[in-house]
């Protein structure tokens, strides 16, 4: 279990993380989402004990990660911008680190074969693709057969393969009752793996709650809607909390407004709609929905075109 109690880190003015709490329980997977530079690195980091929290404290286990006599086998972790030596191989890299927890080589087969990386574990890590380093990092953070893992976007740079694999690996972590706690900006890969998340935005924690609570807590109408004149539709059904996202050249997509209201709006603005269905809400819409106060970095594109929705466009 990861405890963290008012976690704070301040970067000289900026404060990154602003006075969290939450736990993350074992026998979950727990999904750690929000816009970038929410502070989720920050705050693995600090799990970890790569940043030291300003004030407030972070344990794992009931323990700070320092103070764990033998860390790689209590906590695992991916995280962004792991120092390797480039010119070493990925099997001399995982027995150097093997070694220094005691831990046999036989593990070390173990992890490069479950990461599927048998094949160019005697390469230089130095010739690595994006993918291939996060296999590697994904094989450092199993090596000790932690009770914790700590992922900070895991999926990034895998191929599809690779990405139902990190699922499959992280559900199969947890129903051997350990904890998982995974970044992602993937909310469709999130949607599929996680059964809590921890929402951050701007430092702060929005929503901790179960995925179908987050998802359906929101609440919000959605639609989804074809007419042949998408643009005038969108500019139609533009207002303060309803989403507009564009699917495809006659398809959109509208949150925050029942199938009546729209279908008058398309009256008043004389436009045909040619097919109106109520949908289930998706982790995607509920995430901007609840983040959409919490985005520091926009595209001045979406701001412009669509103002107050998240403004896909064709
Ligand atoms: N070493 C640092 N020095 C100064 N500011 C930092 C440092 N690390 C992070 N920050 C700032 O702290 C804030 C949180 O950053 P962090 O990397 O934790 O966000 P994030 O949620 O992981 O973002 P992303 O999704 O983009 O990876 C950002 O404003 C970032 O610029």
């Amino acid at each position: 279990m990861i405890t963290a109690e008012a976690l704070t880190k301040n970067y000289g003015v900026k404060r990154a993380v602003d006075s969290v709490s939450f736990t993350v329980q074992p026998g979950k997977v727990t999904g750690f989402l929000g816009p970038n530079g929410a502070g989720k690195s920050t705050t693995m980091r600090m799990i970890v004990g790569l940043d030291r929290p300003s004030t407030g404290t972070v344990t794992v286990n009931g323990r700070k990660y320092g103070e764990h006599a033998a860390p790689l086998r209590e906590v695992g972790a991916l995280l962004e911008a792991k120092s390797v030596h480039k010119s070493r191989s990925a099997r001399t890299h995982l027995r150097s680190l093997a070694a220094t927890h005691s831990i046999p080589n036989a593990r070390v087969d173990e992890v490069i074969e479950l990461t599927g990386l048998s094949a160019v574990a005697t390469k230089k890590v130095g010739g690595f693709s994006l993918g291939m380093g996060q296999r590697l990092g994904i094989a450092v953070a199993l090596l000790g057969d932690p009770q914790t893992l700590i992922l900070d976007e895991p999926v990034n740079g895998l191929d599809p393969e690779g990405v139902q694999w990190v699922r499959h690996l992280a559900r199969q972590q947890a129903a051997q009752g350990k904890t998982v706690f995974i970044s992602s900006h993937l909310m469709s890969e999130m949607a599929l793996t996680a059964d809590h998340l921890i929402i951050i935005g701007r430092g702060r924690i929005i929503a901790d709650a179960p995925i179908e609570q987050v998802i359906s807590g929101q609440n919000l109408p959605t639609a989804r809607v074809k007419t042949d004149d998408a643009d005038a539709l969108m500019n139609a059904l533009l207002g303060e909390n309803i989403q507009v996202t564009r699917l495809d050249a006659e398809t959109i997509s509208v949150v925050g407004l029942d199938g009546r209201t729209i279908a008058q709006r398309a009256l008043d603005h004389n436009i045909l709609l040619h097919e109106l269905t109520p949908q289930q809400q998706s982790l995607e819409e509920a995430y901007m929905a609840l983040t959409q106060n919490d985005v520091e970095y926009h595209s001045s594109l979406g701001q412009q075109a669509f103002a107050g929705t998240n403004g896909k466009q064709a």
